[in-house]
């Protein structure tokens, strides 16, 4: 069949093109530019012997950027942009190898992509204990794990890790979940066995009980699994991201299925910090612990009373059992603010002095969007 013929472009549209292109051509000698400045102080870095990445840096870029963005380019584009811009100008300075739960087309990849932009070598991990393992055996850089989910809680197996890892945290992102089911063919009759990570599962349950009530739910390692799996039997769906639907070409059979539609997962990226220093504030910082105090009346409260007196903020405040069959718990506390700052230091100190146990898992800055 012969082609219709493509109708002459409006001259309007034409010159706005060319000023298009010419912008274009200016922006990526200015982008050349920036690269080679990063370049330098690469070489600068090596000099020095300290390590490249700096998120700190990062993130005051970028709020630097969004406080001044004129407009009309939203000021909710200008993370991505920038992100995108810091990991190409990054990897000409040294290659950043990072490890999250595989395979491809996981939310903890995107997690990992929208964190260090998408100049990175990705180290694909099975588990959440091979993301750890990987990075403080130094086969990885950075190792990026699932904290919390908004609509289900802890990730019990990050959290129980981080209390004995030698990792620590120098950097949080939190990701807008939206699960689709996924299938081969592009129909919702005939579906047997639904395929995905527990945590997928049972975010879906609601929608799962309504639409599909008599499939049988199996648990996956990972989501990208059960969609890997989907795509080798057509009477199985997965529930997934879009970006794993590309990967294993299944179809979006219902988009956005989880029950709540806010809901989010927090990520942490850990790393060595015998191979990378602490972050250096950056006026938006957050301090994570594990502590732990001795089971009687008021021990709790006596915690508390250090960040009062020294107005330190408590972001996040959850507790893990110890294991140790006396009802006695870790608590996993978020502070705001960097041990540099003078009232933060002294309640971490004061702290300290009421607990048991006290870990200082890291301190960074918070998720710049
Ligand atoms: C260029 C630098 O190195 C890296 C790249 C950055 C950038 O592209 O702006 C910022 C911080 C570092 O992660 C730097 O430290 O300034």
């Amino acid at each position: 069949m012969a082609e219709p013929a493509a109708s002459p472009i409006a001259p309007e549209l034409l010159a706005l093109r060319q000023q298009i292109d010419a912008l274009d051509r200016e922006l990526l000698g200015l982008l050349n530019r920036r690269a080679g400045l990063a370049l330098a102080v690469g070489e600068l870095k090596k000099q020095e012997g300290s390590v490249v990445f700096r998120p700190e840096r990062e993130a005051q870029v970028i709020d630097g950027l969004k406080a001044t963005n004129p407009g009309p380019l939203g000021t909710d584009s200008v993370a991505p942009i920038w992100r995108e811009i810091m990991s190409a100008c990054r990897a000409l300075e040294t290659p950043t190898r990072v490890a999250y739960l595989g395979p491809a087309g996981t939310f903890s990849e995107e997690a990992a992509l929208g964190f260090f932009g998408s100049s990175i070598v990705r180290v694909l991990c099975a588990s959440i204990d091979e993301v750890f393992a990987m990075t403080a055996a130094g086969a990885a850089d950075f190792g990026v794990v699932p904290v919390e989910n908004s609509n289900e809680g802890v990730v019990a197996r990050s959290l129980d890790i981080l209390l004995t890892t030698p990792l620590f945290i120098i950097g949080e992102t939190s990701l807008f979940v939206r699960q689709n089911l996924l299938r081969k063919d592009n129909a919702l009759e005939g579906i047997d066995v639904v395929c995905a990570h527990p945590q997928a599962l049972a975010q879906c349950h609601g929608w799962l009980s309504n639409h599909l009530p008599h499939a049988e739910r199996r648990p996956a390692s990972s989501n990208a699994e059960g969609a890997r799996q989907a795509a080798q039997n057509p009477k199985m769906a997965a529930i997934a991201s879009t970006r794993a639907s590309s990967e294993y070409g299944l179809h979006v059979v219902a988009p956005a299925i989880q029950d709540d539609p806010h809901n989010r997962t927090r990520f942490a990226i850990v790393t060595d910090p015998h191979r990378h220093p602490a972050p250096k504030a950056s006026g938006h910082d957050c301090t994570s612990l594990i502590v732990s105090v001795t089971n009687r009346p008021g021990a709790v409260h006596d915690m508390l009373v250090p960040l009062k007196k020294h107005g330190v903020s408590m972001t996040r405040f959850e507790s893990r059992p110890a294991r140790s069959g006396q009802w006695e718990y870790y608590f996993y506390i978020d502070l705001q603010g960097h041990p540099d700052e003078p009232h933060v230091s002294t309640a971490l100190k004061e702290l300290r002095d009421v607990c048991a146990f006290f870990k200082v898992l890291g301190t960074y800055p918070l998720d710049v969007h």
